[in-house]
């Protein structure tokens, strides 16, 4: 599934977050936003799913006006896993992940036997399997993250949308996230803050400064020490890893 996002801007109360961004996103791509604290990826993200409407440009699924679609047809295509889920009313992690089954179905059609398999595949995936009569709310905050990518999983979209998705997460659960979500075959728009996962698993990178793109393309081609001292301010030495054989950045702290 292809994403193409066109010239879009958002402002609020007359500040503009966002100005004319364009991301064009090939299908099974997995793409990176980064950029400092406040540079707009999180609004971004939002206008891409759906969340904020831009106030001008376009938003495109395979060609298709996202804004044309019903929100039903809308969640068959694309899942987004975002930081703020607020609820009104607490659910249980099983019907966390239920939820991603709705856009499946039909006016009154009840759960099916295939709805389950894929409710407790998702659980299994995300290691999050007993705890499914544990209220959502009670859980840490990587638990909740995990629930919310199983919850996108069971949605079996073919773009996922995940916005700081390894905040929270112990090393490994990091690692085993980012893995499943490239090894799921979808189109993938992320907003990364470390670096080096971005580096790891990204096929393509945008490096977003007050609100607009000011560079892109893979990551050895952005990742560079003269981009990182500009965007974020922070010295680095730049190599390739000799085991992943990716970009590996170190940080040099002022000390
Ligand atoms: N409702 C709002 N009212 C006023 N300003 C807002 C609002 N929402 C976002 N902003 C501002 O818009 C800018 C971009 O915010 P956004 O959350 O998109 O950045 P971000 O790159 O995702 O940041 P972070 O890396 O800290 O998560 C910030 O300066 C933020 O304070």
């Amino acid at each position: 599934m292809k994403l193409a996002i066109e010239e879009v801007s958002y402002s609020i109360l007359d500040t503009p977050i966002i100005e004319d961004i364009s991301l064009h996103i090939k299908t099974g791509q997995f793409v990176g936003l980064i950029g400092p604290n406040g540079s707009g990826k999180s609004t971004l993200l939002k206008n891409a799913s759906r969340i904020l409407e831009p106030h001008t440009g376009s938003v495109h699924l395979d060609g298709r006006d996202l804004y044309r679609l019903t929100q039903k047809q809308t969640a068959r295509e694309m899942a987004v896993v975002s930081q703020e889920t607020s609820l009104t009313f607490d659910f249980s992690v099983q019907e966390m992940v239920w939820m991603g089954r709705h856009p499946h179905k039909r006016l009154f059609q009840g759960d099916t036997e295939k709805d389950r398999r894929i409710v407790n595949h998702a659980l299994a995936r995300v290691e999050m399997n007993g705890f499914e009569e544990r209220s959502f709310m009670s859980l840490s905050g990587g638990e909740k993250q995990r629930v919310l990518i199983a919850r996108a999983l069971a949605q079996e979209a073919n773009i996922i949308i995940l916005d700081e998705p390894t905040n929270h997460l112990d090393i490994r659960h990091q690692l085993q996230l980012l893995d499943l979500v490239k090894k799921l075959d979808v189109t993938v728009l992320t907003a990364l803050h470390d670096i080096n996962l971005a580096a790891m698993y990204c096929d393509y990178i945008y490096v977003i400064q007050n609100g607009q793109v000011i560079t892109s393309g893979t990551p050895e081609a952005v990742l560079t020490t003269t981009m990182i001292r500009n965007v974020f301010g922070v010295e680095t030495e730049i190599g390739i890893h000799p085991v992943t054989e990716k970009t590996h950045i170190t940080f040099l702290a002022h000390i």
